[in-house]
């Protein structure tokens, strides 16, 4: 069965998680390394910086360790990181004695949030920092020496950002819809035209059981052809070590021609018809009942002796001489029966089967005749 291929697979999880997790293994790396670095530069200006910033390498580093330890709680780590660089940034922000290079720090973390946990979380941090920047600018809190010129172009940066970023996002998200919108036409289509060429298939199939059918059995009486049976016989002929071989019953409508004439080929064609499906209702669920040409028929009997064979085209004389035939009055038969004996071929069984159906031709019709043994 054919199964819809997925045009533009979305995303998975797995996915997710490793472009996150080499994002934030290069961010601890870069961080622990330029802290390091920081801390080399400043610890004999300035001690207490120094220290502060070796602190933050060893944090840098040890959340670098936990990632690779448990990288299957990206999540989780990337909110620690973002909310202490979140916490880190706004400090060195405020300590910063009016040095407005620092706010690029800000612009750093809204864009890394906006990255690591989405637009919801990107636009509360940009509300906080606004708020905060704007906040304590206006009640000085925190008294910070940055101009008013310093905090309007940090407030426009901000805001350059989020439009930027929030551009992008409904840009992809357009995207996105739109192809999954494709993707999901595409596969609909694909679907269908699954389901026609099962349907296709289907057909096929019933057709080809249909001309097997057909080219096996007789169209008028049902019964299977010779064609078929003498195939079949090649292909499975019977084993010659079994204790009851086969036998075969050659049965012939008497005096047929004479119907035909007499009454004409529709009568004649409805007895071959009644005879067939007579035969077929008496003899048994495992024979194998033949149109072998013309008014002649067979059974083929497996695992049936002579006795049993005579007997049981006995018992079939009698019911197609029951027929009620009433254009033509009762129909008669005759037959021949052999045994297959060991190293035989069809037709020597036919041969023997015909001699005893000649035989009671002969006698009179309407009899069943042995043959006798090879
Ligand atoms: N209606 C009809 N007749 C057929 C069909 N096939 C063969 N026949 C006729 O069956 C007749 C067979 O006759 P024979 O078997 O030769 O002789 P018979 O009249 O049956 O005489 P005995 O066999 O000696 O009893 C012929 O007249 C064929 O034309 C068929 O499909 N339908």
């Amino acid at each position: 069965m054919l199964r819809p291929i997925q045009l533009f697979p979305e995303l998975t999880d797995t996915v997710n998680v490793r472009y996150k997790v080499i994002f934030l293994n290069n961010v601890f790396t870069f961080a622990g390394l330029a802290s390091l670095a920081m801390s080399l530069i400043r610890w004999n200006n300035d001690p207490f910086l120094g220290k502060v910033d070796l602190l933050f390498s060893c944090i840098a580093f040890i959340l670098l360790w936990i990632l690779h330890r448990y990288h299957k709680m990206v999540e989780l780590i990337a909110s620690i990181a973002l909310w202490l660089c979140f916490v880190q940034f706004l400090t060195v922000f405020f300590v910063g004695n009016g040095n407005a290079t620092r706010s690029g720090l800000l612009l750093l973390i809204l864009a890394a949030a906006f990255y690591l946990k989405g637009r919801v979380a990107g636009y509360s941090m940009l509300a906080i920092l606004l708020s905060l920047v704007i906040g304590n600018h206006v009640l000085g809190l925190f008294p910070s020496d940055y101009s008013n010129l310093d905090l309007l172009s940090l407030g426009f940066y901000l805001l350059a950002q989020f439009f930027i970023i929030h551009n992008y996002e409904s840009l992809r998200e357009t995207q996105t819809s739109y192809l999954k919108a494709l993707n999901s036409d595409l596969e609909a289509q694909v679907q269908q035209r699954t389901e026609q060429l099962a349907a296709a298939n289907q057909a096929l199939e019933m057709e080809k059981l249909n001309l097997t059918r057909l080219s096996s059995t007789d169209h008028l009486t049902g019964l299977s052809n010779r064609h078929h049976f003498e195939t079949r016989f090649a292909e499975y002929p019977p084993s010659a070590s079994r204790k009851t071989a086969d036998a075969l019953i050659l049965i012939d409508i008497d005096n047929f021609k004479k119907i035909n004439d007499t009454y004409g080929h529709v009568l004649g064609d409805k007895v071959l018809k009644s005879v067939a499906s007579c035969m077929q209702k008496h003899s048994r669920i495992f024979d194998i009942t033949v149109r072998w040409g013309g008014d002649e028929l067979v059974i083929y009997a497996p695992r049936t002796n002579l006795k049993q064979a005579c007997q049981l085209a006995e018992k079939i004389r009698k019911h197609i001489n029951d027929l009620p035939i009433e254009e033509s009055g009762p129909i008669t038969i005759s037959a021949g029966v052999a045994v297959l004996q060991p190293g035989d071929s069809l037709s020597q069984l036919l041969n023997r089967a015909d001699k005893a159906l000649y035989e009671a031709k002969q006698a009179g019709r309407n009899s069943v005749y042995a043959a006798a043994p090879a």
